[in-house]
Formats: C-alpha cells, structure tokens, sequence
C-alpha cells in the first residue's frame, strides 16, 4: 500500500469546493454563492486520522474536462496530471451540489470515466433538504460505482467520514466502472437525469419561495431600480454609520500624536513619528469603520445569492456595450480590489471579453478609493440632508461609484470597437440558490478584509509616507523659510505641479500623487504628512488634515481631485497582475496611458466648469 500523499477537490462551480477545503484544511480561501469564485489552484494541508499529512489541492469549478476558459484549462491539468511540477492527485474528491444533483453529475460521470481513484462528497445536503429534497448516497454510490459521502461543507457535517473515505479511496478497484466510460455528452446528461431520480427518495417541492423572490428581483422593471436603490442605501450607510467610529479613532490618533509630541524631546525623531507615522498612517486608518461598513454588505450580498442576480440584471447593460454578464462578476470584485477583480476574469472563455474587462477593471472604485473620497468629502461637503432625510455625504459618494461605473462603460464601448474588436459572447450563468449568510463566514470575511486593510497601512503605505517624510524634512529650511519650499520633495513636486496646475492642482497635490502611485491611499497619508511638516507650530500641525484642506483647497480644486481618483490608475499592484494576466507589457502599458489619460482631461473638465460655475 503506497501513501497517499495528494488529493484534489473537483467539480461544478459553486458546489461548494472551497467551503469544503476550508473545512478540512483551516484555510481561509474566499467562497461565495455564485460561479467562478475559485480561479487558481490552492493547496493546502488536511491531517489523516493516522496523523499522515495529505496535500489537498482546490480547483477552480468546472463544468467538463474540455476547458473552456483560462479557470477551467487549471482544473483539466491538474486533474490529468499535466500540471507544471506537480503530480497527478491520489484521490479525486468529486463535490456535488446535492440540490442541483441531475446537472453536477453530468461532469461527475465524466470524472468516473478516467477511472482514478475517487470519492463523491455529496455536499449541500442541508440545502437539498430544506428544499424538500431526500437523497440517498446509497443509491447514488451503487450507480455511480463509486463511493458517496453527504456532507455539510459550512456547518462541517459529515468531515470526518469523508477524510475516512478517501483514506480508503487510496487503494480503490478502479476496473469496475467501464461502463461510464465513453459516452458522450447527450448519454451521459440522460444517465445524470436517470441517477438523480434514482437517488431522489422524496421531493416535496418548496422552491416556490425562491421563485418568487426571482419573479421580483429579477424583473425586467423592477430589478434595475431594486439594485440601484439597494447600492444607494449601503453608501448611505457607509457614511452615517461609520461616523461616531471614525470619530474615535480620529480622538485616539490625535491623543497618540499628543503624547508622542509630550513625551520626546523635540527634534528629528519626534517629527518622524508625529508627523510621518501617526499623522501619516493615522489619517489613512480612520476609514477602517468604512471599508468594514462597506465589506458587511458586499459580503452579505455575495453570501446571500443576491449578487449573482445583480450579474443577471447588469447583463443587459453591459451588452450595451459589448460585454456579457460574466464579466460583471470579475467588476463587482473590482470594487474590493481590482488585483483579485483582473484575477476572477479567468472565469470568462472568450479572450476579447477577457481583456476588455481587464482593461476597464480599474475604474470600479476599490476600497483604496475610499479614504481618498472620503477625506474631501469630509472636507468640502456639508453633512447635511437633501429632501427627505439623504445625506448629501452619501450621496457624493454613491454619485462617484456610479462616475466609476459609467466609465468602465464609456470605456468598454469605445474598446470593443477598437483595441477588443470582436463579437461578444452570450450570457451562461446559473443563478445560485438564495440562502442567510453565515454568520461565521461574514465574520470571518470582514475580519479578513479589516486585516487587509491594516496589513497596507502598516506596510506599503507606512513605507511610501514614511520616504515622503524624509524627502519633506531634508534639507532643512532656514528660519523664516517654509519646509516644503526647502525640501527636496518641495523641489520635485515643483517640475510637477507644472504639468497639472492647468488642470487646478496644488503643488501639494502634485506632490502626493508621486508616492500614491504605489497605493491610492497614499494620497491622503501624503498629504496629511505634507501639511504636517510645513505646518509653522505644533497648534497648526495638531489641526488635522479635514481643516488644512480646508483653508488650503478651492472647491473646484477639490473636485477635480475626486475626478482624478476615478480614471487615474494610481496603484502598481493593478498593474503588475494586468502584466500578468496579459503576458506582456503591451496592455498594461495601453491601460496606464489611457487611464492617465482620461483622469487629466475629466480632472480638467471638472475644474473648469466648477470654477466657470463660480463653485
Ligand atoms: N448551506 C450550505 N451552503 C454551502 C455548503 N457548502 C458550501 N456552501 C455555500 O455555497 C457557496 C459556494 O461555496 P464555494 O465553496 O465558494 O463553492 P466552490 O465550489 O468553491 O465554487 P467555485 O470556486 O466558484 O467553483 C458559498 O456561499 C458557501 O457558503 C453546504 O454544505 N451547505
Ligand atoms: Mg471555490
């Protein structure tokens, strides 16, 4: 008996795969209720009950062996032991949605058919029941001739006989199950059909709930305003919940800045850490109640199988403009981060529309976006109320999502008849089946998220403040001479602010755009540090930001500011996956230039017709 030493989860997409190597594994891979989640292949160690440690790998969801887009083509190699450096899996664990069984078994039959040691886990058996559904695994084993464990991938049910079974699996008789082998697609979805029911011991039939929250949500009049009025809410909320939190945090840095100028001498070393680190890095980590505020719902959205109906519902829209439903998935990432956003198009077959939407995925606004929108909203627009109890706060807010949105349109329309010529392809996505979210798994997410979150302020946007504050505090300036005017940043920021003052920007703002060119939230950290070291005294310097934008910017400065962070692509991450994701440095080079492009001429438009509006 050799060991087993590697396994690997197969099957349809949003069967539940990824929730199953969590379980088993303690890793934290993301999962969410649609297709196409999973992209890459993910390894992970599950201990035995022997204590002999398995690599159980997690592979994106597939519905053949013949793929058809880059996701897919993962899953076939790795399945059929044609993966760089990397063996054939021992055991194929087969995940099945038990709730879906007629069509999951379609690509389970043609997984029996390589005639590899497997085991089924017959997964969502809670789901299945709560819709009136009683499977036998019994059944299901004895045509399948393989064997069947039910399990309960989130509430960890039934683990412990899988890991079991696949122990066993190691040493399977393959040479009994010839006569899955060869069919073809028609035979086997007739024999997927013939097993489902023959494993089907009762049905009740309560789909009708379901059916009718779809007939509502998913109609053609009713969805569209349904999803906008669902997005107006969140920002609004984004702005009015996270206030009092937002507020102590901004007490708690500003007792921090405080204590360090009261407790060290005055000099180099106090300077760094009050004005670099804390006043830096400080006004970045006040949004944190934001991005979480924001994160519960995208989160709940995902989880609850509501999402997937909003691709569903943006997918006559992005026809519009060339671009299928699939793609909007891999944008609705993008308002997290665009790196994991230009990632999920790996889901989306046909090449063209893979590349428009890599190229267009940069202008959902991510999270990064978010303290820079919100710093000069917190600044420039009055939290009051306009008709009917909408804060205007959130309103400019939601009003500079929908101004990222309408250009990934603009954009994708005028690629699609240009650089991504092509037809575009037809929709094919199966609508997952509605269910509460998990509160663990929320939890989970929005920690994972919060922590993402802090892991950039504490590492690439402390380093990038922290250079600026060095090249801010050198040389020093000569009694009665400003510090940024000494400086060597003063000097830089000098050449550049020629090129964008046409365009209503500041030699601070010039200034800041250069080390945000490694993170959008630069911008604000910079700034915060810029005002800090020019600042005469420490009363000034212990203002804060919000007011020295305040006294310093114009309105029209200040909104052609928000017009550039829609287009500008400020954020080398992006970049570096758009290379990868391309193969080359052709379009992230296009996509660089055309971005710059668009944020200097709609920062342009907007400081203009502002300042010609007397604004
Ligand atoms: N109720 C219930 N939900 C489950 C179960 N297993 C997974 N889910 C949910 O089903 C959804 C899909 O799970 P994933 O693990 O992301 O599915 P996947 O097979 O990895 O999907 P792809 O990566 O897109 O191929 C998530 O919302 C999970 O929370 C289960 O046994 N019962
Ligand atoms: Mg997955």
């Amino acid at each position: 008996m050799t060991r087993l030493r590697t396994a690997a989860l197969v099957g349809n997409p949003n069967a539940g795969k990824s929730a199953l190597f969590n379980a088993l594994t303690g890793a934290r891979q993301k999962i969410a209720n649609y297709p196409g989640v999973t992209v890459e292949r993910r390894a992970g160690r599950l201990v035995m009950p022997t204590g002999e440690p398995v690599e159980l790998i997690d592979l994106p969801g597939s519905y053949s062996l013949d793929a058809a887009s880059p996701d897919e083509e993962v899953t076939r190699q790795v399945v059929e032991g044609e993966f760089p450096g990397e063996p054939q899996p021992d055991v194929l664990v087969v995940v099945v949605d038990a709730a879906n069984l007629e069509q999951h078994l379609v690509f389970a039959q043609e997984l029996v058919a390589l005639g590899r040691p497997m085991v089924v886990a017959l997964n969502m058996v809670d789901l299945a029941e709560r819709d009136g559904l009683a499977i036998d695994p019994d059944a299901l084993s004895a045509a399948l001739g393989v064997p069947v464990v039910s399990t309960v991938a989130v509430r960890r049910r039934g683990l412990d006989e899988l890991v079991d079974a696949l122990g066993n699996a190691h040493d399977q008789d393959v040479t009994t199950r010839h006569e899955v082998r060869n069919l073809s697609l028609p035979e086997r979805r007739l024999n997927a059909r013939n097993m489902a029911r023959g494993a089907i011991l009762s049905e009740s039939g309560q789909h009708r709930l379901h059916a009718s929250l779809d007939k509502v949500l998913l109609h053609p009049w009713l969805g569209p305003p349904i999803l906008f009025a669902l997005l107006f809410v969140i920002f609004q909320a984004v702005f009015a919940w996270a206030t009092p939190f937002a507020d102590a945090l901004d007490a708690a840095i500003g007792a921090l800045i405080a204590l360090a100028n009261g407790a060290l001498p005055p000099g180099i070393l106090r300077d760094f850490i009050a004005e670099g680190v804390l006043t830096g890095v400080g006004s970045v980590v006040v949004f944190l109640p934001q991005i979480v505020i924001l994160f519960a719902f995208i989160l709940a959205m995902e989880q609850s199988g509501y999402m997937a109906r909003a691709a569903f519902i943006m997918d006559r829209l992005m026809a519009y403009v060339g671009l299928s439903g699939r793609s909007f998935i891999p944008l609705l990432s993008s308002f997290a981060c665009a790196v994991p956003g230009i990632m999920a198009t790996r889901a989306i077959a046909d090449p063209k529309d893979r590349l428009t939407t890599i190229l267009i995925a940069p202008l959902m606004t991510c999270s990064a976006r978010l303290p820079v929108y919100a710093v000069i909203i917190a600044a420039f627009i009055p939290a009051t109320t306009v008709g009917g109890g909408v804060g205007l706060q959130g309103l400019v807010l939601f009003a500079l999502y929908i101004a990222g949105i309408l250009g990934a349109m603009g954009a994708a329309l005028v690629l699609r008849r240009t650089a991504t010529k092509g037809g575009s392809s037809g929709f094919i996505m199966e609508l997952p089946r509605y269910q509460m979210p998990p509160l663990r798994d929320l939890a989970i997410g929005l920690w994972q998220r919060a922590w993402v979150f802090l892991r950039r302020a504490g590492t690439i946007i402390f380093t990038a403040t922290v250079a600026l504050w060095v090249l801010l505090s050198f040389p020093q300036a000569e009694p009665g001479e400003s510090q940024l005017d000494a400086s060597i940043a003063g000097h830089v920021a000098d050449g550049l602010h020629v090129l964008v003052e046409p365009i209503g920007f500041n030699r601070e703002i010039a200034l800041a755009l250069i080390p945000a060119m490694a993170a959008r939230e630069v911008a604000v950290s910079a700034l915060a540090t810029t005002y800090a070291v020019d600042a005469d005294d420490e009363e000034a310097e212990a203002r804060g930001l919000i007011p020295q934008l305040r006294a310093g910017w114009s309105l029209p400065t200040a909104l052609a500011f928000l017009a550039w962070f829609v287009f500008a692509p400020q954020c080398l991450s992006t970049i570096a996956v758009a290379r990868r994701e391309t193969n080359g440095w052709k379009w992230p080079a296009f996509m660089v230039a055309y971005l710059f492009g668009a944020a200097y001429v709609f920062a342009g438009l907007t400081y203009w017709s502002a300042a010609a509006l007397g604004l």
